[in-house]
């Protein structure tokens, strides 16, 4: 049975999918949108993304895409481990600004679904991490946008203090000099 459980902002979900052990090693059905669809979560995917990054203490994010090309992300690993989090960045919501995270690791096959209207980031916790993700919008760069990863206001407990990240991520404004695309709803 797969497990699914709502975090602290319940829009934002950990989902575990069963693994069938045998001598062989596993199987897993990672994901199954009728499973999704029973718990109400009703997303239509529509591209499969993959990132490997080598050092750990790397951070990606925190980005987003503005509507109409906003993007839902479920989110798992397959080499290694990260820390991932989601930031709600919706105008009106009684979280904004408020983060939720969770260890995915490619051991447990923990993923984390990230639905619009937050901003998502990883740090990786180990070498050489595959980071795999559906998202249910395409990808346009013109759309994009992020808050800084160390941003003091929304103040995630990243467990690094130093970070590798991007030149464009080191760049990405604070949320409170930010006007977010989303409201609440
Ligand atoms: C996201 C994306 C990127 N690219 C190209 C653009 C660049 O030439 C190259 C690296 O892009 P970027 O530095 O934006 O990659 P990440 O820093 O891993 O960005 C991702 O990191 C965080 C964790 C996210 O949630 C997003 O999915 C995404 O923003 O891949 C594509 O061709 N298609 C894509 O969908």
């Amino acid at each position: 049975m797969t497990s699914i459980t709502r975090l602290d902002i319940p829009e934002v979900v950990l989902i575990t999918p069963p693994r069938f052990q045998d001598s062989r090693g596993y199987f897993s059905e990672t994901y199954k949108k009728a499973a999704l669809d029973a718990a109400g979560l009703d997303f239509t995917f529509v591209q499969d993304n993959e990132s490997l990054s080598t050092t750990p203490g790397t951070i990606r994010g925190l980005h987003y895409q503005a509507p109409p090309f906003a993007q839902a992300k479920l989110v798992r690993v397959v080499s290694g481990s990260i820390f991932d989090v989601a930031v709600d960045i919706r105008k009106g919501s009684p979280t904004y600004g408020k983060w939720v995270g969770a260890t995915l690791t490619a051991e447990g096959g923990e993923q984390l679904l990230i639905p619009h209207g937050f901003a998502h980031a990883f740090c990786t916790l180990t070498p050489d991490v595959r980071v795999l993700y559906k998202v249910d919008g395409a990808y346009s760069k013109a759309s994009e946008g992020g808050i800084i990863w160390d941003d003091p206001d929304v103040a995630i407990t990243w467990p690094v203090k130093e970070a590798v990240v991007s030149e464009k991520d080191a760049i990405l404004p604070r949320l409170k000099d930010l006007d977010s695309p989303f409201v609440y709803s």
